[in-house]
């Protein structure tokens, strides 16, 4: 016999907290489902504590409920529902005027995720925390890293401090956890980027890239950094992360700038910027719905610039609203190993290292290397691009297995499953040198969330009796959860699926 739950007790779990929503009678916990929803939590929050029948009917079959959800979360039924889309009791965290969490309460990056969700406005939230499609790449990023175990080593005197000094590119970085680009930053705070570059230079040179769609210009991020007080005086390694634009000059423009700026910008005309990350992931943009959902004018903040990119107002069309969308058009969709390459390394000067960041299979890797990268970051754009590409750490173990000489040839950075400092020990582990996390969610507390994750990976070293990075190996992992998933050679056939021209 089912538990009967009264309204009042449905209307109490009303947060990210604890996320209870009645449909059809029948009352659910989505506490734990939430963060994964492919429509996005803010749709859940709005539902959150009521009755949500009518909205739910409206875009799902009767039946999905109980197949996504285990058993145990069908709490009971609900004792007298009241009719479809009548007002709960008690105000949820929506209606009520929303207030952020203090700082000090947040102790992981899920917090920070989860934060976000009861504060930001809506299109910003759809904005930042959607992913393509059905999400199952930006889940993966993350899941892979659960299934890679740990192989701890006990009985080891870790009694020394750890430092997570490294090189990234030749530059010298406070640690190998670093920012990735993340566009429209004044979407979560009025000083977006800069922000960014704050936060870095106080954690003593932490590497940061900067979108081509950022709210502020390189040159602004830079003097940002450099005029922030800050305990430290280690500079903050600041890189451009690079759309082709359609129309090629308005690119050659943007790098001439950067990389020859007058003396007013930079002590004896120095290129403002370490590198240059070129995406390489996002010919054309991804589908993502829950953007696409969220009417353009729903509360995004007024100033969407991008000073850097070609300026378009973000408007809605018949495929939707979707922020990422609309903004993205002026990239270009054209570029090839063989064409952009070698004109972007024409256009940089030699010390300035060229990276190519979305790299997804073995075969690309070589190719980047073969086309004279410096880098190259194994990203899906954090599952925003295309759903069902490789999780991006079984992509390091697949350069591992077929082509782990290209760790000779090129840098190689992972990034995406925005996580726990086990992620990026266990990516450092398998040849990584540096581990980017996508910040723009969080900016408000990006600081925070650097330390957190510093934290994090110094107590695993020590918990695996390593006290240097330089100790790290991939004798520290079990990978045997998911080798089956690792390709096993470079070449672009299937295994055994061949195609054949059909006789019928
Ligand atoms: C809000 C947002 C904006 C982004 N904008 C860009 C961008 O302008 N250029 C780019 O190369 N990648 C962009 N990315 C992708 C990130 O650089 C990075 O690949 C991704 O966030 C890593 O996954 P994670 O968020 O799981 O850490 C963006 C990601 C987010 C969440």
């Amino acid at each position: 016999m089912p538990q009967t739950l009264s309204p009042s007790e449905l209307s109490a779990h009303n947060t990210v907290a604890s996320l209870w929503i009645a449909i059809d009678g029948d009352v659910y916990d989505f506490t734990e489902f939430a963060p994964t929803h492919p429509g996005g939590l803010s749709v859940l929050l709005q539902h959150a504590g009521k009755d949500g029948t009518a909205a739910y009917n409206a875009v799902h079959s009767s039946s999905l409920v109980k197949s996504i959800l285990p058993v145990s979360k069908h709490l009971g039924r609900l004792s007298s529902p009241p009719p479809p889309g009548s007002p709960s009791p008690s105000p949820s965290p929506r209606e009520t005027t929303p207030t952020k969490p203090p700082l000090s309460s947040l102790i992981s990056v899920n917090d920070f995720r989860l934060a976000a969700h009861t504060f930001l406005p809506p299109k910003t939230l759809a904005f930042i925390s959607s992913a393509a499609t059905d999400c199952h790449t930006h889940r993966r990023n993350s899941t892979a890293y659960s299934e890679i175990t740990l192989r701890p080593r006990v009985l080891v005197d870790v009694s020394a401090p750890v430092s997570l000094k490294t090189t990234i590119l030749n530059q010298p970085v406070a640690s190998p956890i670093f920012v990735s680009p993340t566009s429209l930053g004044k979407t979560v705070h009025p000083d977006g980027e800069l922000e960014i570059a704050r936060a870095c230079k106080e954690l003593g040179g932490v590497a940061q890239i900067v979108s081509t769609s950022a709210s502020f210009s390189v040159a602004d991020v830079v003097r940002a950094a450099a005029e922030h007080p800050s305990a430290s005086d280690d500079p903050v390694p600041i890189f451009l992360q690079l759309y082709v634009d359609k129309h090629a000059p308005n690119t050659e423009a943007l790098l001439h700038s950067l990389t020859h700026p007058d003396s007013s910008s930079t002590p004896n005309n120095a290129p403002l910027i370490k590198g240059v990350f070129l995406t390489v992931d996002a010919p054309v943009p991804g589908k993502r719905e829950a953007d696409e959902r969220v009417s353009a004018s729903a509360s995004l903040p007024p100033s969407t610039t991008t000073p850097m990119a070609t300026q378009l107002t973000p408007t809605t069309d018949a495929r939707g609203s979707a922020l990422g969308r609309l903004m993205a058009s002026y990239i270009s969709p054209s570029l090839t190993w063989r064409r952009t390459l070698p004109w972007l390394r024409a256009r940089l000067p030699p010390d300035v290292p060229l990276v190519v960041k979305g790299v997804q299979t073995a075969r690309d890797a070589l190719r980047a290397a073969d086309a004279g990268a410096d880098g190259i970051v194994l990203s899906n754009h954090g599952g925003r691009s295309l759903d069902t590409a490789p999780a991006s750490v079984l992509v390091l173990l697949e350069l591992q297995r077929c082509c782990p000489e290209v760790f000779d040839r090129v840098q190689v950075f992972v990034e995406g499953g925005v996580g726990r400092g086990t992620d990026v020990f266990k990516a450092l582990c398998l040849g990584a040198r540096g581990w980017a996390w996508g910040g723009g969610c969080f900016m408000e507390g990006v600081r925070r969330v650097l330390e957190i994750l510093n934290d994090e990976l110094v107590t695993t070293m020590k918990m695996c009796g390593v006290t240097s990075l330089d100790e790290l190996h991939p004798g520290l992992l079990n990978t045997r959860a998911v080798d089956h998933l690792v390709p096993e050679s470079v070449s672009e056939e299937h295994p055994y699926a061949k195609w054949r021209r059909s006789k019928i």
